[in-house]
């Protein structure tokens, strides 16, 4: 879900660190069999025939591990400061990961964390996650629940709690057939925007293209979770009059409090939150009075909606959103769902908004790509516009430009796993309860996995990847480049087709048991609402833009963009 802020990371490191001891003596006795399982890479062969003789390797020291020098007291902030702070902490980490490899330590600020962008070392972290994974969760969201008694969605839960949470909405939301059911919904949702955008002055930029990503998220979300529309697209005459009763007003301000969430959560890196709350400085309020409001909403919603379902049920009705198959299928209490659902739209807001943009950005950037997309897209539907979700599975290079947008601008740049047991990581010991950091963004990146990995290349994602030749020459965060050449050709040499990657290079979402739960769902509205676009507009992104961190990685200004409808010969 969320990124990592250095501050407010170190200071958590230090609390799990300590109670992190007794699982540490817990799963020792896994080591063996873990490490053992880790020895064959993922795509190479297991050793058949003739065992190899077992060459004892000596186990280094997690004192050995690679580390920067820093100056005395103030150890490496003041470069960290100088790279552009935490506004760029994922080029700095990248930076890091050149000088010293793809395992690295560091004190930013008074304690220690361990950086990690080499997948095969990624894989033995996740391997180590033990059965139930923890990850980071930012220090002033801790203090919040504990200051407020709020007991919160699945991304806070521990334990046996969130292992029973987590196994009830894998059915719901990981389950290909499951989303599949929402699709129509969503289809309408996306049409929603594009008549929102058609209504727009012509030949200027889209005026607030985040605001309406994040309305058309949130107001996808809602058709699957309560099975009507919330109205967030008010310009459009479907939704509001479907709507009529609920307040708009209301629904603005639920959006602007979670989006008030990432903004303050982000301006408190830079102070301790402890401290801030303790003082009850401005930077606390408004922060506290975001997750108040966004919560106190969430819940008023979902309480219209557990009536709503109550109502549908006395009827007869079989269930259809989400919240019918919690309360009537899975009995989950009323308080339980409240909580779900309610952080299932937090969790879901930034990350799927901003997914959008980098995916617009880089059509938008890159019209031959664009282009063959768009072809792609009016071959599956034979010529209509008319996108439907049984288009999708004839959609693979429109699904690599998301992977592209999620590669090259992951709005998740930093992942987080808590060690559930002593583990060798790259040949280092490290101790349960040390939180490691995955440095998605390098790995992604990184020319040892993606061949010229700078330039948008959806094509390095289809199975038959044609081999592309450009040399690398762009520097990290410079503009990115296609991978056609002027003529719109592909030429020829090494890509990485998708075969040989390493399972671990390419983790957007995250891996295993304690992955992103919407990954479906955020994949269907992005393919759906980017194969619609294509379809019925040409799109132009005016601005070039960089990656900066606001607690997700957003794009340094606001895209420019031009949507521009086709004419009906252009589809033809
Ligand atoms: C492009 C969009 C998205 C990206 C890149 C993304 C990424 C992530 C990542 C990296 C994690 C952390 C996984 C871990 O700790 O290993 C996560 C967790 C989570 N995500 Fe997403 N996410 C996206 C959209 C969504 C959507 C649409 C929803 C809700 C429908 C959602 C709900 C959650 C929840 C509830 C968790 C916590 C899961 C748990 O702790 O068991 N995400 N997401």
């Amino acid at each position: 879900m969320a990124s990592v802020v250095p501050v407010v990371l170190q200071r958590h490191f230090r609390r799990v660190s300590s109670s992190q001891q007794a699982v540490q003596r817990r799963h020792r006795a896994s080591l063996a069999a873990t490490l053992e399982d880790l020895k064959t890479p993922v795509g190479e062969q297991a050793p058949s025939a003739t065992p190899r003789p077992v060459v004892p390797t000596k186990v280094k020291t997690y004192e050995e591990i690679p580390t920067p020098r820093g100056y005395p007291l103030l150890g490496t902030l003041p470069s960290f400061l100088a790279a552009g702070g935490v506004q760029y902490h994922h080029r700095y980490i990248s930076q890091r990961h050149r000088e010293l490899g793809g395992i690295f330590r560091e004190t930013l600020g008074g304690s220690e964390m361990v950086f990690v962008s080499d997948p095969a070392t990624v894989r033995q972290v996740f391997a180590a996650e033990g059965p139930y994974p923890r990850h980071f969760i930012p220090e002033a969201w801790l203090l919040y629940n504990h200051d407020r008694q709020a007991k919160r969605g699945l991304f806070f839960m521990d334990g046996e709690e969130w292992k029973e949470n987590r196994r009830v909405l894998n059915v719901r939301l990981l389950r290909p057939s499951s989303v599949t059911l929402h699709q129509d919904a969503f289809g309408q949702v996306a049409d929603s925007l594009l008549r929102c955008w058609s209504s727009l002055t012509p030949g200027c930029p889209i005026p607030h293209l985040e605001r309406d990503l994040y309305r058309w998220n949130i107001e996808s979300l809602g058709v699957m979770v309560f099975g009507s529309r919330l109205g967030f697209l008010s310009e459009d005459s479907e939704s509001s009059n479907t709507n009529s009763s609920r307040n708009k007003e209301e629904m603005e301000r639920f959006i602007e409090a979670i989006h008030g969430i990432f903004k303050e959560t982000c301006a408190m890196g830079t102070f301790p939150p402890a401290l801030a709350k303790a003082l009850r400085l401005p930077i606390w309020n408004r922060f506290a009075d975001a997750v108040d409001r966004a919560l106190g909403a969430g819940q008023q919603l979902v309480l219209e909606g557990l009536k709503a379902s109550r109502e549908r049920q006395e009827r007869g009705q079989a269930p259809v959103a989400l919240l019918d198959h919690l309360l009537q299928e899975d009995g989950l209490q009323d308080v339980t769902i409240i909580r779900l659902l309610t952080d299932l739209f937090l969790a879901a807001a930034d990350t799927t908004s901003h997914t959008a943009i980098w995916s617009l950005y880089l059509l938008g950037r890159h019209p031959k790509e664009a282009e063959r997309a768009r072809r792609e897209v009016l071959t599956a539907t034979g010529g209509s516009r008319e996108v439907k979700g049984n288009h999708l599975s004839s959609l693979p290079y429109l699904k690599g430009v998301v992977k592209e947008a999620l590669r090259m601008y992951p709005v998740a740049p930093f992942q987080t796993r808590v060690l559930g047991c002593d583990t060798q990581l790259a040949g280092y010991l490290v101790k349960a309860g040390t939180m490691v950091v995955l440095s998605v963004y390098t790995t992604g990146r990184d020319p040892a996995h993606f061949t010229n990995p700078h330039q948008f290349c959806p094509e390095r994602w289809l199975r038959d990847a044609p081999e592309v030749t450009t040399t690398n020459t762009c520097p990290i965060n410079s503009e990115a480049k296609s991978c056609t050449s002027p003529s719109g050709s592909i030429s020829t040499t090494s890509s990485a087709p998708i075969g040989r990657l390493h399972s671990h290079a390419f983790i957007p979402f995250g891996v295993g048991s304690r992955s992103c739960i919407g990954r479906r769902v955020a994949e269907t509205q992005l393919h759906l609402l980017l194969a619609k676009l294509l379809a019925a507009s040409d799109l132009r992104a005016v601005n070039q833009v960089d990656m900066v961190m606001r607690m997700v990685g957003v794009t340094s200004e606001p895209l420019q963009l031009l949507v521009t409808p086709l004419s009906d010969e252009a589809s033809e």
